[in-house]
């Protein structure tokens, strides 16, 4: 979904790195792939679901399984991190969640901040994964009159101009934007001059940051359209002779003309 650009690229678009303002205070970290560190979140995610279920050790097939990757991947993905398991008892869980959550920096509570508190943003605000995942929404913003003051979920919407001192009183590790696309530039360069450098952007535009700000864009219509890609290749794959090739059972004469996504999952 996102690409790397290589170290002190020019400060444009997102830039989807690490996180080089912690440099400092978590040394030694191991230098991983991008993609490695995409799936360090989902074997976090696997580990505490077999925690509570009351492993205290899983295979890396187990562990692959309940994380959705192949064993061999996430054998390779672990040992990036200096963990091999043990053979014939795998890894032990409790030690493996300490190891990603430390790589992730996830051993300190971050706080995020929520700019444009529409639709979407309220949606956010109310999003319980933040904290159970160790972030801490300290405070929303908005420019609308209608909406500043308002409470939600607990927090008031403050005004974006009182973002710097917001800033200054509690340092403000990331940047969520969910403006419209006009005026997500305006609110990652205050972000920015606020001294955040981490920005997650829901807005359907190319942000420019200095280097060492680091963006990672969400956009469901971009998912869509990569799977409605999948759907097509299928469909155009499968032409009259491969018609069973398709999976789902979707064989009958019609099914080549299932170039839509919705179409397919809707009918
Ligand atoms: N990435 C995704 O998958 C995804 C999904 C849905 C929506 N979006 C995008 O998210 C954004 C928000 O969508 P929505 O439906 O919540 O829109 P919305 O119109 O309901 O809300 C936008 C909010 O942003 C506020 N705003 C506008 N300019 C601002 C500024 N300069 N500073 C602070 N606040 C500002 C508005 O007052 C409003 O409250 C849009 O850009 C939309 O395209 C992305």
């Amino acid at each position: 979904m996102s690409q790397h650009p290589p170290p002190g690229a020019p400060g444009h678009g997102a830039t989807d790195q690490g996180e080089p303002g912690h440099a400092a205070v978590v040394p030694a970290l191991p230098d991983l792939p991008e993609a490695t560190i995409a799936r360090l979140p989902e074997y976090l995610r696997a580990l505490h679901h077999l925690a509570e279920a009351g492993h205290e050790t899983a295979s890396s097939e187990e562990l692959a399984v309940a994380a959705g990757v192949n064993s061999a991947k996430l054998r390779k993905d672990l040992s990036h991190l200096g963990s091999y398991g043990t053979r014939g008892v795998g890894y032990d869980v409790t030690l493996l969640v300490d190891q990603i959550e430390n790589v992730l920096g996830l051993t300190q509570r971050r706080s995020v901040v929520l700019v444009g508190l529409g639709n979407l943003g309220h949606a956010l605000a109310g999003y319980a994964g933040f904290a159970s995942r160790g972030f801490r929404i300290a405070a929303l913003f908005d420019v609308d009159p209608e909406l500043v003051g308002q409470r939600i979920h607990g927090l008031t919407v403050r005004h974006l101009d009182e973002l710097p001192q917001v800033a200054a009183e509690d340092p403000i590790a990331i940047g969520v934007i969910s403006t419209p696309a006009e005026g997500a530039q305006s609110v990652a360069d205050r972000l920015v001059a606020a001294g955040v450098t981490g920005i997650l952007n829901f807005a359907p535009r190319v942000l420019n940051v200095p280097v060492g700000v680091d963006v990672r864009k969400v956009d469901l219509a971009i998912e869509l359209q990569i799977l409605s890609f999948h759907q097509h290749r299928k469909s155009s794959a499968a032409g009259p002779a491969g018609l069973t090739a398709l999976p789902g059972g979707l064989t009958g004469p019609g099914a080549h003309h299932s170039t839509d996504a919705a179409e397919a999952v809707g009918s």
